[in-house]
């Protein structure tokens, strides 16, 4: 059976005045969390954008839960969608949180209050407090707080974490965990924290210039490289085996990135050699991704379930 997509972007393009956005080709699996990853400027905050309709597409298609629409997206859909932009809208700077949360509560047919106040609680957010008034995290804090409080099928996060202390970015992990285990729940997460997708992501689309590279599960992409340290002068860049892309010569380490399925083949031909393996390693986030860029993206895996 077809994997249900919470979000389609087919060949979706926005045209800027210094940069083009797309044509985009992104599948957000319903029930996952999705992780946008990439440089600055690159695009993750436009792609968020035109998902929220906030901005228009100049060319290409959205599908939501299987939906086109044609103009204005309608109220019931809108509904089931909550965004916590990079920058919070201005709007309701003037309200208080309490305000603010009793405006939205009008707005989402399915606000929770109990959970909004237990978040505000758990958050330390002054409830009292007029939103532009309040610290960079403290409305950082509520705009998490009540995103998560309208129980939406689909949650748009820009950078949550930004500005939050440790304790309220734990905090923000472990509430948005929690959401996960709702039914049909999907997260789409815009981020520059290694932590935040190694902890809450399932998958992983890499943007880059304007356009997803692709999308890997995480697990797979994490595993995807290994490093391999061997003493310096004992090998070629002509003489190795498939799948080794580097061949980083230092003053007394070669350092050499294989896929990890050919890494036993790699072993193999060093040994051949009698070159003794120092240490290995799986590559960070950056690393990997870094790779990508370079047009090395994570091999696939066997059965894909949700991959562009
Ligand atoms: N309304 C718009 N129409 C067209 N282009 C835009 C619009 N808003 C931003 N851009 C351009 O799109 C590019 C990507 O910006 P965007 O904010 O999407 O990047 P980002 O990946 O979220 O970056 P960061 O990691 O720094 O937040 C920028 O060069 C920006 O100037």
């Amino acid at each position: 059976m077809e994997q249900p997509m919470a979000i389609e972007l087919i060949g979706t393009l926005k045209q800027g005045r210094r940069k083009t956005i797309g044509p985009l080709h992104l599948q957000v699996p319903k029930g996952y969390i999705v992780a946008l990853v990439g440089p600055n400027g690159s695009g993750k905050s436009t792609i968020m954008k035109m998902i929220q309709q906030t901005l228009r597409p100049d060319a290409g298609e959205i599908r939501w839960f299987g939906q086109t629409i044609s103009e204005v997206m309608p109220v019931e859909l809108r509904q089931q969608i909550a965004y916590v932009p990079e920058a919070p809208e201005s709007e309701e700077n003037h309200m208080t949180a309490e305000r603010a949360a009793e405006f939205r509560s009008h707005w989402y047919p399915s606000w929770d209050e109990e959970l909004f106040e237990a978040l505000m609680d758990r958050f330390d957010v002054p409830r009292k407090e007029r939103l532009n008034r309040m610290s960079k995290g403290e409305r950082r804090k509520f705009e998490i707080a009540a995103s998560l409080a309208a129980r939406p099928k689909l949650l748009l996060l820009d950078e949550p974490s930004s500005g939050l202390d440790p304790f309220a970015w734990k905090g923000m992990i472990d509430e948005l965990r929690e959401f996960m285990a709702g039914e049909d729940m999907t997260i789409l997460i815009a981020t520059h924290v290694a932590e935040e997708v190694k902890r809450l992501a399932d998958y992983i689309a890499l943007v880059h210039h304007g356009q997803v590279l692709g999308m890997a599960e995480k697990d797979q992409l994490f595993s995807s490289w290994k490093e391999i340290w061997i003493r310096s002068g004992g090998c070629s860049p002509d003489d190795l085996p498939e799948g080794t892309i580097l061949c980083v010569d230092g003053p007394s380490v070669t350092k050499l990135v294989v896929q990890e399925q050919h890494e036993g083949q790699l072993q193999r031909s060093l040994a051949d050699k009698g070159l003794q393996v120092m240490q290995t390693r799986s590559l960070e986030l950056d690393e990997i991704l870094q790779l990508w860029i370079q047009g090395h993206p994570p091999a696939k895996p066997a059965t894909e379930a949700a991959v562009v």
